[in-house]
């Protein structure tokens, strides 16, 4: 008879599985070039989306229902809304300050230790990647040769814009020279005499951008959802821009410091007043030595409004489609390379 082997403790089962998945993870490491812990922040992504989608399934609609579902949110119409404006805001300021690191050795970012010359090759080389995430940003949800990608696929798999009457069309003045494509069809329609504008050939011309502007609603087709492009485009390009010009020894020294002169005895409001000023300067000199710190308070936004788009808005596979390009442009850039540039992760592969 077989000896009986004794029983498994709970201990070497779970170290067991957690050898399997560390093992999947090294290995998923190697062949995306990407690191573990960028591995780690593109699966957060997804993950977002999977709990998106099971609040929605889960939380009766009432409870679901509040502030973040409104479309004239001011998260919404201030910060995403203008998404791009405020990407370019943020790693500018970051980039500016960072760019003076070697002048004031207590700031959270390092790069103190470079040249004039190579600071200068390392700001072009942003100034490059800026360029091309900024381009893709443009063609996916802007222009691209006439609508922007994510028009282009909404039209060509059926979708069309609907609901808008010829008052709409006659009141809609609010001409915008970046849209003459728009216009050019517009003309045509007018001339042509369209009396009641849904007509076929009329409603399936208007991008996103138009349709929106006369009043009209997109309806059919697959709609990919430019919220959750922008937010994941925006939140990679911020965290692979800053993630490895942070100094985390220096963020947590400064932190500690932020705290306790936030929280010492004479902040204390005094006659029931606080020293407004004394708060200002304290943030402020925070915020100045440590620029990620508002980078990633972007991204937190960022990451909550993608939760919210994530319940509220759009189709599973709209939402997905969102995703995949947004990965997309932040791969070809910054991990694409890594498979010419970088002969020891290259020489990591296994045998
Ligand atoms: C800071 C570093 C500077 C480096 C300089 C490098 C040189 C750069 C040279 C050329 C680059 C091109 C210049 C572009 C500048 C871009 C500045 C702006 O961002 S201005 C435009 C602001 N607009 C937005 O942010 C709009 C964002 N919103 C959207 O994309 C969409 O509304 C949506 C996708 C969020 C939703 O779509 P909807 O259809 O539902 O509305
Ligand atoms: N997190 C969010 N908060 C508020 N509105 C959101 C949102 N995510 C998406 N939306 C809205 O849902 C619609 C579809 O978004 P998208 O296609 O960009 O993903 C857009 O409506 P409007 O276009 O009417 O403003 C957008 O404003």
């Amino acid at each position: 008879m077989a000896p009986i082997s004794p029983p498994k403790s709970n201990e070497s089962v779970y170290n067991k599985h957690i050898t399997t998945l560390l093992g999947w993870v090294t290995h998923a490491s190697r062949i995306t070039r990407l690191t573990e812990f960028e591995l780690l922040i593109f699966v957060v992504f997804v993950m977002t989306l999977v709990l998106g989608k099971l609040i929605n399934v889960v939380a009766p609609q009432e409870e679901i229902q509040n502030y973040f579902n409104n479309k004239r949110n001011i998260f919404n119409v201030v910060f995403a809304k203008n998404g791009w404006a405020w990407t370019t805001l943020l790693i500018g300021i970051f980039q500016t300050f960072n760019y003076r690191t070697s002048a004031a050795p207590n700031l959270s970012s390092i790069r103190s230790n470079l040249s004039p010359q190579q600071r200068s090759s390392e700001l072009v080389k942003f100034a490059v990647r800026y360029t091309l995430v900024t381009v893709w940003w443009i063609f996916f949800t802007q222009w691209f040769f006439g609508y922007p990608i994510m028009d282009k696929i909404f039209l060509h798999t059926g979708g069309k814009c609907v609901n808008i009457t010829q008052k709409k069309l006659s009141d809609f003045t609010g001409a915008n020279p970046n849209h003459s494509f728009d216009f050019q069809v517009m003309e045509r329609a007018i001339d042509a005499g369209v009396k009641a504008v849904e007509e076929e050939i009329f409603e399936s011309a208007l991008g996103s951008v138009v349709c929106r502007r006369m009043g009209g609603k997109m309806t059919g087709g697959h709609d990919p959802s430019g919220h959750v492009f922008l937010l994941v485009h925006s939140s990679l390009f911020l965290l692979f821009e800053t993630l490895h010009l942070t100094n985390f020894d220096q963020l947590a020294r400064n932190s500690r410091k932020f705290k306790n002169a936030l929280f010492s005895s004479d902040e204390t409001p005094k006659d029931g007043k606080w020293d407004v000023q004394k708060y200002v300067s304290v943030i402020g000199t925070f915020m100045a030595e440590n620029p990620v710190v508002a980078v990633w308070a972007l991204c937190g936004l960022w990451w909550w409004m993608l939760l919210m788009t994530a319940v509220y808005f759009h189709s599973w596979l709209e939402k997905l489609v969102g995703l995949l390009w947004g990965y997309l442009g932040i791969f070809g850039v910054y991990v694409l390379p890594r498979f010419y540039h970088n002969p020891a992760v290259t020489r990591a592969k296994p045998n």
